[in-house]
């Protein structure tokens, strides 16, 4: 079993305890009481790099990254930073983080917040909208054809935006084909955890130019962020080297506005 198949499974033992608790007709209802989504579109800069700006406490590949007591306080110096959006993890196993984690970002930030995790299903975009998510993250190689289509749908007729997320030629091409927005290309393979940086270089060409094309994984500071951008990314998607920063807001900033 891959990485990723595993964590998919994890994911649907918590997902069928959360739905028998809370139906999907009750969480539907829930959304009448949430602001209206964020579009996140105006938060990116016409010129040079932004910053999605991830709160993460660990991950399979890395281990332990930061404990992150108080997440609310980690986005705001995100946000003040200047990022763009602000992705929380909200996978529990393998990342340790929670909804309840994203729902104190939302309420401390004014920035586009993305939920990130291994959404397939339904359930898990109205929980995102419920909890106050603005984007969500599908992640092409979890998904099939049928179920990503239907899941992308499902997610813009809740308000949400989506990052589409690849790794390899042929899902790119299916990520254009739908017609996503918002393509991150993974230098991680979530299959098998390894880091391949040729691959926002190689995958980029095959993105039209009036999407954002983020690149995602293993990016560390400005010259990082230098080179995806001279391979033609909008933004940059960035989690350990910034929860491991003693000054996020100014690793953020660092990171914003770079031009190629
Ligand atoms: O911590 P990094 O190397 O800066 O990576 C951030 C982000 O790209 C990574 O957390 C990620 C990208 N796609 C994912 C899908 C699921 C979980 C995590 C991810």
């Amino acid at each position: 079993m891959s990485v990723l198949d595993d964590i998919v499974a994890g994911v649907r033992v918590d997902l069928a305890e959360r739905e028998a608790c809370v139906p999907l007709a009750d969480l539907r209802a829930a959304l009448a009481d949430v602001d209206p989504p964020l579009d996140p579109m105006p938060h990116f800069r016409a010129r040079g790099s932004s910053v999605i700006a991830e709160v993460k406490r660990r991950s399979p590949s890395k281990g332990d990254l930061a404990d992150i007591p108080d997440p609310a306080d980690l986005a705001q110096q995100y946000a003040a930073g200047g990022a763009a959006a602000i992705s929380v993890l909200t996978e529990q196993r393998r990342f340790g983080g929670s909804l309840d984690d994203l729902r104190a970002v939302r309420a401390a930030v004014d920035t586009p917040v993305l939920r990130k995790d291994f959404i397939v299903t339904s359930y898990q975009l109205v929980e995102a909208r419920a909890a106050g998510a603005d984007l969500a993250l599908l992640i092409v190689a979890a998904l099939d054809d049928d179920t990503l289509r239907r899941l992308h749908d499902e997610a813009r007729e809740l308000g949400l935006t989506v990052l589409v997320e690849v790794h390899d030629e042929p899902e790119t091409e299916r990520a254009v084909e739908l017609g996503a927005e918002l393509v991150g290309v993974n230098a991680r393979n979530l299959k098998t955890l390894e880091i391949h940086d040729d691959t926002f270089g190689r995958l980029a060409p095959l993105i039209p130019d009036d999407r954002v094309k983020v690149a995602e994984s293993g990016i560390f500071g400005p010259a990082d962020v230098k080179r995806f951008v001279g391979e033609g990314a909008r933004a940059v998607l960035v989690g350990e080297a910034l929860v491991r920063d003693g000054d996020p807001q100014a690793a953020v900033a660092a990171m914003t506005g770079v031009e190629a």
